[in-house]
């Protein structure tokens, strides 16, 4: 051990994590408590959280700027800078709300906001070329607050042949892994995500992968039907108020993604407007009311992640327990859907709530321990989970100033 790994060691350091998600509902900004060198057996505690709404104007251009036709370089270069600040402000609020100062901070880590991602590698010339694009610029958040920001993340392990995501599982094996059970824990965001991390596994074990939408379609379809009025099924009244169609259902799952092996994920480009779009002919064909398109799609999320689960674990492992996340967590109709699913499958059904964690800053969480490994230069991506050829350190480092700041945020 270095003496700057020791120093690391017996400190505990507060950070700010930052992510906005792929349902673009605003900006979650987690500050933590960091103890233990990365590496080995790190401490996380959760100090204050906030989600920042995005005003209606940024969060149309977002939208707007999922369409590559719509992305043009003018527009994408400036949502650039114009997110960097509203990220800076997110991490300032959040400082401000803990009774801490920017000075007690030791560092930022910031997801920044996906616009494309595309995992499959096209061959060019003889190069394989896979991309993602996540944009609220670190230099921006770092000059505002005055604090580095580590940013860009999913980039290095692309370069490095993976996937680029997920990238929560690192921290979820580090966080919630056990000796005695086989955990799976699912985020509801706009995408559904599984992490399996068999008992007592070394870091190798653990493997993760898109199920596919999550609330995407929910919310999508939502929109849509009441022109705008509202953008998600809250409380999952709609949902509640028509039945699934399982004609419609049996069609939807034969979506070549969900039987596609692994390491996979997915995004906006699959289930994203035009998605909507066939949805609502789907509509018209089947003869459902609103509410019982809300209320299938709804299943097909359920759906998915049983299958998925019925697919690509239970083979190799046998779960105890599957904790939810997200936001998908407060809708009680997919939650009631997968207890029963589930159940079926003989696995029980708890949210992040009933273990006392907090669903929704989970992934900002995460930037932060990512970010941490950053700046100690250890690896923090999980090569079974994204397909890379090997472990790297992800992560671009914005300096607060040319001499770095990184002890000014130590408490010993
Ligand atoms: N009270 C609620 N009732 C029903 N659905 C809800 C509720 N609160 C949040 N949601 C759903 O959760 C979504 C937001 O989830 P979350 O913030 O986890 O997504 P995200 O982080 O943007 O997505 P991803 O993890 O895919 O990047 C909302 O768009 C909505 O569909
Ligand atoms: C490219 C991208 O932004 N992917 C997101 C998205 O939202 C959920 C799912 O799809 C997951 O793959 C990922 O985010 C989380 C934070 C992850 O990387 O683990």
């Amino acid at each position: 051990m270095s003496d700057a790994d020791i120093l690391h060691a017996a400190k505990s350091r507060y950070a700010v994590g930052l992510m906005s998600g792929t349902s673009v509902d605003g900006i979650d900004a987690a500050l933590v408590k960091i103890a233990g060198l990365p590496g080995t057996k790190v401490e996380v505690e959760l100090v204050s959280f906030k989600n920042s709404p995005y005003p209606v104007r940024v969060r149309d251009e977002i939208l707007a700027l999922f369409d590559p036709e719509k992305a043009t370089i003018d527009r994408v270069g400036r949502l650039n800078v114009w997110l960097g600040e509203l990220f800076a402000e997110a991490a300032l609020s959040v400082i401000a709300m803990s009774g801490l100062s920017p000075e007690d901070i030791a560092f930022i880590g910031s997801h920044g906001q996906t616009l494309y991602h595309s995992p499959e590698a096209e061959n060019i010339d003889g190069y394989d070329l896979r991309y993602t694009v996540q944009i609220g610029e670190g230099a921006v958040i770092a000059a505002r607050t005055g604090i580095t920001c580590i940013s860009d993340f999913r980039v290095a392990d692309m370069a490095a042949g993976g996937q680029g995501a997920p990238l929560v599982p690192f921290t979820e094996y580090l966080l919630y892994g056990e000796e005695k059970r086989t955990l799976l824990l699912q985020n509801i965001g706009g995408i559904g995500n599984m992490t399996v991390i068999p008992a007592g596994c070394a870091a190798e074990d653990v493997f993760a992968f898109d199920t596919g939408p999550g609330n995407m379609l929910i919310d999508g379809v939502v929109t849509r039907l009441t022109h705008g009025a509202k953008t998600m099924d809250a409380g999952g009244v709609i949902a509640r108020g028509g039945r699934p169609d399982s004609g419609l259902l049996s069609l939807l799952m034969q979506e070549p993604y969900y039987s596609r092996g692994l390491p996979k994920s997915t995004g906006r480009e699959l289930f994203g407007t035009a998605y909507v779009d066939r949805l609502l002919n789907y509509q018209q064909e089947f003869g459902l009311t609103d509410a019982d398109l809300v209320a299938t799609v709804t299943r097909l999320s359920v759906r998915s992640i049983g299958d998925a689960y019925r697919r690509f674990v239970r083979d190799r492992y046998s779960a105890d327990l599957l904790i939810v996340g997200g936001g998908g967590s407060y809708n009680p109709v997919l939650m009631e859907g997968l207890k029963q699913e589930m159940a079926s499958l003989g696995v029980q059904v708890l949210s992040q709530e009933d273990l006392g964690f907090h669903s929704d800053a989970k992934e900002a969480m995460t930037f932060a321990l990512l970010a941490d490994y950053t700046l100690a230069n250890r690896p923090n991506n999980l090569p079974g989970v994204t397909g890379a050829e090997k472990p790297v350190v992800m992560g671009k480092i914005s300096l607060s100033n040319p001499g770095g700041d990184r002890e000014r945020g130590a408490k010993t």
